[in-house]
């Protein structure tokens, strides 16, 4: 197996209020080089709670009682999370690992103009750039996520809530990290912008071959865009595996739990998802098939 770009030891997380709560217990996993990890479980299981302890994003009362995340560049090294300091954890969290956050398009500075907030990452991040290549570099970011480069001149007011979010995907991307956490990124946004949204998440993800966590509860949309899976419960993973194996193939009774309690997963009326997963399943069947055939 190829090494992984993010490996998550033992960590777990505290919320030092009375009674203390255990929000993530002992969390052990790996993120593979360009894959969307899904980490799915109802309200309250820890999964943002995880998220902003893997970039150390917490504020007290949260404290990380054990364990880190070591990110692996693409280079060789080996960089320990809880090791950096604060400038340091800043610069990377743009350049090796960058986020969006649910309502993250709230985000924007409503009084600094796109095109601003955009070179403010490059002068900053990339000082060396000049002033031409940063400009034709956050046109052309806008463009990827789908948005008119003309748009850099507008004001966040003068967009749409779909825009602003795709806006922020842009500026996560604009260092090209090796890996973009998405909590809940499009859980705001009416179910066509969010489709169209996460498709231009899977295309980027694609040409550009960074690795997604991306978490939502929504079960039915992680099985559809996912990798693998893992389920969160209580503060633990309680199963983690291939997304289609999840699906078909449940090994945990709160998995199983979890997938009924989605009626477009089980019930009798096919969902759009069902019918993704299925034709997945078709393909994979037929692909077996041809092989029972080459193999006889
Ligand atoms: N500031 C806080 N103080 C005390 N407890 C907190 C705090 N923030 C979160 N918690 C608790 O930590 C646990 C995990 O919360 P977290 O927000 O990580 O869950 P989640 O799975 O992301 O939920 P959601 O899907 O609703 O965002 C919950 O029991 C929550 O009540």
């Amino acid at each position: 197996m190829t090494r992984p770009v993010l490996t998550i030891e033992n960590l777990s997380v505290d919320y030092l209020v009375d009674p203390p709560v255990h929000a993530v217990k002992d969390v052990s996993l790996t993120l593979r080089r360009g894959e969307v990890l899904g980490l799915a479980g109802e309200s309250g299981c820890g999964k943002s709670t995880l998220a902003y302890g893997i970039v150390r994003l917490l504020k007290p009362p949260a404290m990380i009682t054990s364990g880190r995340a070591v990110f692996h560049s693409p280079e060789g090294h080996d960089i320990d999370w809880g090791d950096l300091g604060p400038e340091d954890l800043r610069a990377a969290r743009w350049d090796k690992i960058s986020m969006v956050f649910q309502g993250a398009m709230n985000s924007l500075n409503p009084v600094i103009s796109i095109r601003d907030q955009f070179e403010d990452i490059f002068r900053t991040h990339r000082p060396a750039l000049r002033r031409r290549e940063r400009r034709d570099r956050c046109g052309d970011l806008l463009e990827r996520v789908g948005v008119d480069r003309a748009r850099l001149n507008s004001y966040p007011h003068e967009l749409s809530g779909g825009m602003r979010q795709r806006v922020m995907i842009a500026m996560a991307m604009a260092l090209e990290p090796q890996i973009m956490i998405m909590d809940e990124p499009t859980t705001a946004l009416d179910v066509v912008v969010q489709r169209e949204i996460l498709r231009e998440i899977s295309r980027l993800r694609g040409e550009l071959g960074f690795a997604v966590v991306f978490i939502t509860h929504d079960l039915p949309l992680l099985l559809e865009i996912s990798d693998r899976i893992a389920v969160m419960r209580q503060g633990e993973i309680v199963e983690l595996g291939d997304a289609l194996d999840l699906y078909t193939d449940p090994r945990h009774d709160y998995t199983r739990q979890l997938l009924a309690s989605f009626p477009s997963l089980t019930g009798e009326r096919g969902s759009f998802v069902r019918g993704a997963l299925d034709d997945r399943l078709l393909a994979l069947d037929a692909i077996d098939a041809g092989a029972a055939k080459e193999t006889s």
